[in-house]
């Protein structure tokens, strides 16, 4: 379905959970979260219902998102559930790889097509230091498993923080040329935790690409966040999505639904539309909900104006 600025939606990013097994700084608060009741949170049928609703208003493309969606109980049977879905042609998974030496082979069974991979340092005592507490050991077996797998492309996400991991910016880059992955910098959000960190903290995507001048490149790819490089002679890209300092808006093509069943038209936008009384009372059609979350999608995000208001929710509660 198209939204009024005539952007295809057919993207739907789903969070699972807001649990996790680790505490990123910029992400997690320390203590971690607290638990919600039960019905506060969506089943894995309601999820399904969901998915299944949007596939019919369009949406081809379903993100597992979180929290660390290989925390939630059930959710095998989700990728099962909405693999089975008419009209879903991807499903792909976000996730910080801990579990996936684990899981991988289950869920690629259950129709999972492909991962992104968060991970933020090659080095142990950083990145247990970034996550606090994680072992970049057991990330590196997952990646590992993800390829012998064949769950294909797979995408690593690293977000630097200015004075933590600048050392591994180059490390990082350098898997390309070992594996056919692509290693993407996110950069940092004024988001949650990191809403109220120093200015010294936000390192830019240019600054990142001044620093490696031998990248070349890449021909963009529509409704993606990232622009792609490559440096001489790797076998995957280096990928840079730059939510802050240029805008992607203009191609967007998602939808985002959070563990607690409200429906975000837009990341960084407050705006939310609670599906629950439509779930579960029947008051109201999941159906109209959806169609008017497509309808009223913001043109693009106010990040970067003098009055914009940080989100509330951590991106853990969204899911990036
Ligand atoms: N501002 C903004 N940032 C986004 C959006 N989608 C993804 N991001 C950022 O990009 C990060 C990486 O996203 P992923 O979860 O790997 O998903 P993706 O980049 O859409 O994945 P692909 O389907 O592989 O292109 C997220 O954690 C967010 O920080 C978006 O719509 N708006
Ligand atoms: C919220 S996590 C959820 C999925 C999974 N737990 C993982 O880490 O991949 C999704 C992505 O959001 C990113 N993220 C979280 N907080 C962020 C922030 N403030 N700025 C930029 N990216 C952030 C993480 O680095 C991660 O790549
Ligand atoms: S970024 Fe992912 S792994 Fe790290 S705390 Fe947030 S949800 Fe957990
Ligand atoms: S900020 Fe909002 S409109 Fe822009 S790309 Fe992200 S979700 Fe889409």
């Amino acid at each position: 379905m198209k939204d009024t600025y005539k952007r295809n939606i057919n993207y739907l990013r789903i969070s699972v959970t807001d649990f996790c097994n680790l505490r990123c700084k910029y992400c997690m608060p320390e203590a971690g979260v607290e638990k919600m009741k039960h019905c506060d949170v969506l089943s894995i049928e309601e999820i399904v219902k969901i998915a299944k609703e949007s596939a019919s208003l369009g949406i081809r493309k379903v993100r597992i998102t979180g929290g660390e969606p290989l925390v939630r109980k059930g959710i095998i049977d989700l990728i099962k559930g909405i693999s089975a879905i008419e009209g879903i042609e991807d499903i792909a998974m976000t996730t910080n790889g801990l579990l996936l030496k684990e899981y991988g082979k289950e869920l690629k069974e259950a129709g999972l097509k492909r991962v992104n991979i968060s991970i933020d340092s090659l080095d142990p005592h950083r990145y247990r230091e970034i996550t606090r507490g994680g072992e970049v050991e057991k990330v590196l077996e997952g990646i590992e498993e993800a390829l012998t797998l064949g769950l294909d492309p797979i995408k690593l996400n690293t977000v630097i923080i200015g004075g933590e991991n600048e050392e591994d910016i180059r490390k990082l880059m350098d898997l390309t040329k070992v594996y056919p992955i692509d290693v993407r910098f996110i950069e940092l959000m004024p988001i949650g935790e990191a809403s109220s960190w120093s200015k010294k903290h936000f390192i830019s995507n240019e600054e990142i690409r001044k620093r490696v001048p031998e990248l070349v490149p890449q021909l963009h790819e529509t409704a993606s966040p990232a622009q792609y490089y490559k440096l001489p002679s790797a076998k995957g890209r280096v990928g840079f999505i730059d939510p802050i300092s240029s805008h992607f808006c203009s191609e967007c093509n998602r939808l985002r639904v959070t563990f607690d069943g409200k429906l975000k038209p837009c990341l960084h936008s407050s705006q939310e539309i609670d599906l629950l009384p439509a779930l579960r009372e029947e008051t109201g059609s999941l159906r109209e909900l959806l169609a008017q979350a497509i309808a009223s999608k913001p043109e693009k995000h106010f990040l970067d104006t003098v009055d914009y208001k940080a989100i509330t929710r951590n991106m853990s509660q969204i899911g990036g």
